[in-house]
């Protein structure tokens, strides 16, 4: 997870979404950000200053792994969901590679979980990045942290991979921008 020597810094696509803005849902249907995905977690993510990210994700009931916590591969899907908007900044397509994961503190149910993260370094297809996920406030003690090593692919990975409905579906999307944020792509 360590960039290597060649790599360099991340450049924000100068078309990225302002300091700001939230990013919407890529994909309605994602169980991270989805807004019609109703068991999902939906995670809003917004674009910070440089190649960053704040986002928020509440813990529900749903959520739990242990009584009235929440389930440690719920907080890592969050954390992937937040490192994964990050490359929306960059413009470029990629998939989750490799995750890391410290579970410094339990998170209740009903706590927001609040995340930030940035793109660290760019080494040819690989994009490092980092997070951490705090309760009691954007300020408040570090309950989860991640490093991410996501590799850029090209739109094919997902049509030659995904199940045929859900491809012939999102493709078949009269909105054009929806069209294309299915796939991560610049529409
Ligand atoms: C607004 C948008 C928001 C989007 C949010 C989405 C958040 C969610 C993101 C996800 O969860 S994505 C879903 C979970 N991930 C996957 O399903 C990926 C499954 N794995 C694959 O499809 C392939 O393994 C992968 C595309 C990642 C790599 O296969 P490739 O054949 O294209 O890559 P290749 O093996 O040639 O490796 C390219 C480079 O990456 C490195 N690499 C690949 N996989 C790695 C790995 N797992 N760990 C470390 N390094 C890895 C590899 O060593 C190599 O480094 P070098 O260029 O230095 O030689």
């Amino acid at each position: 997870m360590t960039p290597p020597d060649d790599a360099t810094a991340p450049v924000r696509h100068p078309d990225a979404p302002a300091p700001g803005e939230l990013l919407g849902a890529h994909y309605a249907h994602c169980f991270g950000c989805g807004d019609a995905q109703p068991h999902g977690l939906m995670l809003q993510a917004r674009a910070a200053e440089g190649v960053a990210i704040t986002a928020e994700f509440t813990v529900k009931p749903e959520h739990q792994g242990a009584p009235g916590l929440a389930h440690g591969g719920v907080l890592a899907t969050a954390l992937d969901e937040t490192l994964g908007s990050l490359n929306w900044l960059l413009r470029v397509i990629a998939v989750t590679g490799r995750l890391e994961t410290d579970f410094v503190r339990p998170v209740p149910v009903d706590t927001v979980l609040h995340l930030e993260a940035e793109v660290t370094a760019v080494a040819g297809r690989k994009i490092y990045s980092t997070a951490v996920g705090r309760i009691g406030g954007p300020d408040g003690e570090i309950a989860v942290r991640a490093d991410g090593l996501f590799i850029e692919v090209k739109v094919d990975h997902f049509i030659d991979n995904g199940r045929p409905e859900e491809i012939q579906a999102a493709m078949s999307d009269p909105d054009q921008v929806r069209r294309a944020r299915a796939f991560e792509v610049n529409p």
